[in-house]
């Protein structure tokens, strides 16, 4: 088998370098796909194995992830609906935002193409991940490459949930230092946007955390049993339909969602993952009901 990644990024092609380059070391042949137009689209997509999706428009500062949705969420369908129909097996790894809503918004697409396997589609998350591990290490004086901190729920503001509780190797944290961290990680894509003053957002992180999740993704195709990351994955883990968690990867996508992560919480972390629940849950039913309104608009004319 020969994995190969495609990025869909029509006219700038500089986050796929980004991906590559970070790809190089892999142990798993792979080879990156670039294309110029949307006639080449389905030459590109067909045999792919790992489908990356980051197209759409960045933040500017003042607005939220969920501002974006007006233009990205035509984006998302009309490039899922290219993998549903040239690659419908391929691992699709979701980066554009806002993501509580663009992952269920590929998901309703590749049902209505009948092509539907929830085990391998992703909301990348992985930034969370990288940022929380970064912050906690600086915090505590610990060696990044050691510290591991899942983190659940979504991809904005208070639905991201980092578990600092359960932060190997395990720390223990102040209430000040959990508000304190918590907040830094919840707030850090804003942060980024608002440093940039209208440039964007986070990118070069972005390669990385993407890079770190595709990489994943290609060692689970290769056969490595032993591959866990956090992302936005459909899931029974709580009452919503979809929810960021630690996952096992495997040949077939998600091989099992980690629920022990939520066992256990504390007391800040349960509070925090009750309240995030509302706004996911509009954000989720959002994206869903885009692909309906559009199948409904279509149907009628
Ligand atoms: N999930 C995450 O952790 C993160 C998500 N993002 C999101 O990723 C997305 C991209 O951000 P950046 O790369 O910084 O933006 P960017 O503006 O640098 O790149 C976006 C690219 O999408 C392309 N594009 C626009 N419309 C397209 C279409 N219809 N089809 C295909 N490609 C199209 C543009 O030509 C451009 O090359 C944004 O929605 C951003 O919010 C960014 C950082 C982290
Ligand atoms: O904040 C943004 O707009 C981009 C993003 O998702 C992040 O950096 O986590």
């Amino acid at each position: 088998m020969s994995p190969l990644v495609s990025e869909l990024h029509l006219y700038d092609i500089a986050n796929v370098k980004g991906v590559a380059a970070d790809l190089s070391h892999c142990n798993t042949p792979s080879q990156v796909l670039d294309f110029t137009g949307p006639s080449e689209l389905a030459n590109c997509l067909k045999g792919v194995d790992v489908v990356v999706i980051p197209a759409g428009v960045p933040r500017k500062p003042g607005m939220t992830r969920d501002d974006l949705f007006n233009i990205n969420a035509s984006i998302v369908k009309s490039l899922v609906e290219a993998v549903a129909d040239n690659c419908p097996e391929a691992f699709i790894h979701i980066i554009s935002n806002p993501v509580n809503s663009t992952v269920p918004i590929a998901a309703e697409v590749l049902k209505q193409k009948g092509v539907y396997n929830p085990k391998k589609l992703f909301g990348v998350t992985t930034l969370d991940v990288v940022r929380a591990n970064t912050f906690v290490a600086q915090k505590k004086n610990l060696n990044l490459i050691d510290v591991d901190v899942p983190v659940v729920g979504g991809h904005a503001g208070i639905t991201i949930l980092p578990l600092l509780s359960k932060t190997r190797p395990s720390v223990t944290f102040t209430d000040e230092e959990t508000e304190q961290l918590t907040k830094r990680i919840q707030n850090a894509g804003t942060e980024v946007v608002e440093a940039k003053a209208g440039a964007g957002s986070a990118t070069l992180s972005m390669a990385y955390a993407a890079a770190r999740f595709v990489e994943s993704s290609l060692r689970a195709l290769a056969g490595d049993p032993d591959v866990y990351e956090c992302t936005f994955v459909q899931s029974e883990l709580t009452e919503l339909p979809f929810f960021a968690s630690r996952v096992k990867l495997g040949k077939n996508g998600v091989e099992s969602i980690i629920s022990a992560d939520l066992e256990g919480v504390t007391e800040y972390e349960a509070k925090a993952l009750e309240a995030l629940k509302s706004e996911l849950k509009v954000s989720i039913e959002k994206g869903i009901e885009f692909v309906h309104k559009q199948q409904t608009a279509a149907a009628s004319v």
